[in-house]
């Protein structure tokens, strides 16, 4: 299967490290969600496979063959900065795209009109950019990504901003371009929405990948947590060795255990066996992590030294 492959880039701004090996890649028909803190690198990363910045490092595939000028025409970009002509108007603005990527004015004409109405700012094709909201503009801005068809999506912060409406229908269309086969990777720090619309989640930390999987595999990674309805845990909970009780997780006299480091693969059972030594256990089940807490947990534990906070 084709995919759009990064494969350990790196990249140095003066004496700031953005990059630092940055290894994953996008399959076709995937939403792939890139998530990460502030100045992580992801739209470094963008940047760099559409050519806008070069790497030091590394390399950026599509298929197997390196990104070169005829594989980026192909790819529908939204830039973080944005990039739209404030005094152009909606309509001829994205003809023109359409244009400058190879569509004859009949095709571009019939995508601009297409593209529009399924975004909801066809009443807006005959106003200047500058005249529209912010999530209007934006709405426009993902038009200008689609609008001459492209085979792979670069989508940099794509829902910041948008309200739920906009976001159901934005969702929407990354999920058809997926089904057509198209890659689609997008940047968020809404990690509910990630969870919600990926299929793939990449979660990077000062210019590394530091967790990559489909949502039910990284959450059923890392900290390892059930919750126990049961005896009073005062009496039983202190004899386990390598489990601890979560604070503030507690609820309907429920509580969380959470191994820790090093325990063994079946101290779920020892937890089980000391509960049940005590008194009746009405529940015992694995808790898995939300995205939410595994971003936590994989971006905070033994976090080297950041590349920098963007101001
Ligand atoms: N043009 C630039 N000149 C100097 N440093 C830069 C430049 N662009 C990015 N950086 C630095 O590179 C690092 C990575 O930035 P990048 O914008 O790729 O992160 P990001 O993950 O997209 O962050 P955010 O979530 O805030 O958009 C940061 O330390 C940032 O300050």
């Amino acid at each position: 299967m084709a995919s759009l492959a990064f494969d350990a880039l790196t990249k140095s701004y003066g004496s700031v490290q953005a990059l630092r090996g940055m290894t994953f890649d996008v399959r076709a028909g995937e939403i792939f969600g890139f998530v990460g803190s502030n100045g992580a690198g992801k739209s470094t990363t963008m940047r760099i496979a559409l050519g806008v910045l070069a790497a030091d490092s590394g390399t950026v595939t599509w298929d197997g063959r390196a990104v070169d000028h005829a594989v980026r025409r192909r790819i529908g970009y939204m830039p973080e900065e944005r990039g739209l002509y404030p005094r152009m108007k909606v309509g001829e603005q994205l003809v023109y795209l359409a244009r400058l990527h190879g569509l004859d004015g009949r095709a571009a004409r019939a995508s601009m009109e297409h593209w529009t109405e399924v975004l909801g700012v066809a009443a807006r094709r005959d106003d200047e950019v500058l005249k529209l909201s912010l999530g209007n503009q934006q709405r426009v801005q993902l038009a200008a990504a689609l609008v001459h068809r492209p085979d792979i999506l670069v989508l940099d912060e794509p829902f910041s901003g948008l309200d739920p409406v906009a976001v159901d229908v934005m969702s929407g269309v990354l999920r058809e371009q997926a089904s057509a086969g198209v890659p689609v990777i997008f940047s968020s720090h809404q990690l509910e929405l990630v969870e919600r619309i990926s299929d793939r989640v990449g979660i990077v930390r000062a210019g590394e990948m530091v967790a990559v999987g489909g949502i039910d595999e990284l959450r059923s990674t890392g900290v390892r947590r059930w919750v126990v309805d049961g005896p009073p845990p005062g009496g039983w909970l202190g004899s386990v060795p390598g489990v601890r009780r979560v604070d503030g997780h507690d609820a309907d006299g429920r509580v969380v255990v959470e191994a820790t480091p090093g325990a063994p693969d079946d101290v779920d059972q020892e937890v089980l066996g000391a509960a049940l030594a005590v008194g009746p256990v009405r529940e015992f089940a694995v808790l898995r992590p939300t995205l939410t807490e595994l971003y936590r947990h994989v971006v905070t534990a033994d976090a080297p030294e950041q590349a920098g906070a963007r101001a």
